[in-house]
């Protein structure tokens, strides 16, 4: 990993000796201190390697003594990581220990996730950081992450004075409006922005003392969490109206007024009407990205792009369920019908086979405020509330659950998919596992194994009569690390939707003929960090290609 910025005594380490009055002689006579000595260096997650300091550089750096004599290569401490994270008996105490290791020693814990990204995405991402945000307040440590509460209007840019590095890059913000799909999670929503930054390092290699995790505590409308005697966030019901727009307002002003306008700007689970409320009116004014809608679109187009090469089917000619539009739905719905238009398909034609339902039925006429994003998937026909109902009379062949709610595609639902097609596709994209719509297990079973499957959480492999099938995970951590890769390189000053289909369609790319042969959508999360640098370099050159880089650059004024 390649950290920009080394401190200054490791600088001072790796050059020539000078001449200085103090003298070990220990291990290397010839070896002088050539500086006071500086525990920092050993304190300091980020400048700190463990065992791996050769005996020189102990001397050097006069930290000799405080750590066994023990020189241990970093594969070694890679080693010990891993043994150490195996024997935690719990997943949330794997999280407990890499943050401790992340607290103490970055290098390894970047290179650790990294180079076990199928044990460790798990655990620092969904579904472990479910509980993460669940209990964040019971196992707050240290801040690495900026608060920002409603009581900081006004002062936003001085909170941002006090982060602990320059050269910001990139921001991943939440106001914990809808995490997962736990609801409304308050300040405790900070373990996701969290979760994201970890895999901008860990994916994207984008160096984490560029990136900056913030929370906007705007209060809560969670009861459990307001009366818990735990909760770190303000205790008021969560504040709506103008005096929460003028603060993330005020948030998106003082962000490019410290760190540049080309901060790239991550929006992380607010509540679908905030998400798209905010989307539209920032979207081409700051280089902003909304994960929800943007890309978790890009995600779910590339699997329809693969589903459509393993079953011949054209996009144009396939029936789409959407079960749930808010952001999640939405997103993808909007990207289906941009591909289609892209294929010459006409508007009114390209979103005539996509369905939405949200808790009220199919969006119809009659359907209670639909979201504008939605309106173009309105159809004129009977109000329908039963999805069986609408499975029946419908026939989709590709089916997409992003409710929330977990196990609504049961047992008859899924045979019903089965029935109506030879390679039914069926998406339950809901976070974490618990409000998945269905686990992978009742998908493969329930239709003989002929599904074509994603899930947003991650399912081991399920074996039906001997035969091993490979569960794909359809989560936007496909994609956001090599977006937010992109949009840095390239310095964009903002990004039109159709960086995203160039996104989808690199993603579709990446998985493998073979695992495409055997009916697996995405590429395997063990080359997750390749697909983010692909990912990046596609649609960076898009951007250059499209003049949609920052020829005047308005940098930092902190
Ligand atoms: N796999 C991935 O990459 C991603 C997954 N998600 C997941 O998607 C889920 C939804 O997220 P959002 O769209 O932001 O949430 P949202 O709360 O805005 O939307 C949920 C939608 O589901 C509908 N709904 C609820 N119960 C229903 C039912 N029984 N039948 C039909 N519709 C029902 C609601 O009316 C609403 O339209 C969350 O669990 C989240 O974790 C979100 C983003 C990315
Ligand atoms: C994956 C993600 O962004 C979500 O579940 O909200
Ligand atoms: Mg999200």
């Amino acid at each position: 990993m390649e950290f920009r910025r080394l401190h200054p005594l490791l600088r001072l380490a790796s050059r020539p000796l000078l001449s200085s009055s103090r003298r070990f002689s220990v291990y290397d006579d010839e070896m002088e201190q050539i500086t006071r000595p500086d525990w920092h260096v050993v304190m300091n997650g980020k400048y700190n390697k463990g065992l791996a300091f050769t005996i020189k550089e102990r001397q050097r750096l006069g930290i000799m003594g405080l750590m066994p004599c023990s020189v241990r290569s970093m594969d070694d401490q890679m080693n010990a990581a891993l043994a150490n994270f195996e024997a935690r008996p719990t997943d949330i105490a794997r999280f407990t220990y890499l943050s401790a290791v992340h607290h103490r020693h970055r290098r390894l814990y970047y290179r650790f996730i990294k180079e076990n990204i199928e044990k460790s995405l798990p655990i620092v991402y969904t579904p472990t950081v479910g509980d993460v945000v669940a209990t964040y307040g019971l196992n707050f440590q240290q801040a690495i992450s900026l608060f920002i509460s409603i009581h900081d209007k006004g002062h936003i840019r001085d909170l941002m004075h006090n982060w602990v590095d320059e050269g910001v890059k990139a921001i991943c913000v939440t106001d914990g409006g809808r995490v997962l799909g736990l609801g409304d999670m308050g300040a405790n929503a900070m373990g996701i922005s969290l979760g994201k930054m970890i895999l901008y390092t860990a994916l994207g290699s984008i160096p984490p003392s560029t990136l900056m995790p913030v929370c906007l505590d705007v209060g809560t409308d969670n009861q459990a969490l307001l009366q818990d005697p735990l909760y770190v966030g303000a205790r008021i019901p969560r504040v709506k109206g103008p005096e929460y727009d003028e603060l993330v307002d005020e948030f998106m002003e003082s962000a490019v007024k410290c760190f540049g306008n080309n901060t790239f700007i991550h929006f992380e689970d607010f509540a679908t009407p905030n998400a798209l409320k905010f989307l539209e009116k920032y979207q081409y004014k700051y280089c902003c990205f909304n994960d929800d809608i943007q890309g978790t679109g890009a995600t779910g187009l590339a699997a329809f792009i693969n589903v459509e090469r393993i079953t011949g089917r054209k996009l144009e000619d396939t029936v789409f369920l959407f079960v749930g539009a808010g952001s999640a739905a939405l997103g993808i719905a909007n990207m289906l019908a941009m591909e289609l238009e892209v294929r010459g398909i006409p508007a009114e034609e390209a979103t005539k086979n996509i369905y939405l339902m949200d808790v009220n039925g199919i969006l119809t006429p009659e359907s209670p405020n639909p979201p504008e994003m939605g309106k173009i998937f309105i159809k004129s026909m009977e109000p329908m509330k039963d999805m069986m109902a609408v499975l029946k009379k419908l026939k989709p062949s590709v089916l997409v659950g992003a409710t929330g709610v977990g196990g609504i595609f049961n047992e008859e639902v899924l045979k019903t998919m089965a029935k109506n097609h030879e390679r039914p596709a069926v998406f339950p994209l809901s976070n974490p596992t618990a409000n998945s719509e269905c686990t992978a297990e009742q998908a493969f079973t329930h239709t003989e194994g002929r599904v074509l499957f994603g899930s947003g959480s991650p399912f081991p492999p399920v074996v039906i009569n001997g035969k091993r099938y490979r569960p794909a995970q359809a989560n936007n951590c496909l994609t956001f690390p090599g977006i937010a890769l992109a949009a840095i390189t390239a310095k964009a000053r903002y990004l039109p939707n159709e960086v995203f289909s160039v996104v989808s369609h690199e993603l579709a790319r990446n998985t493998p003929q073979e695992l495409l042969d055997e009916g697996t959508l995405f590429p395997p999360i063990k080359d997750a960090h390749n697909v983010a640098f692909n990912v990046g370099v596609a649609m960076t050159q898009y951007l250059i290609d499209n003049g949609k880089i920052s020829l005047v650059i308005q940098t930092a004024s902190k």
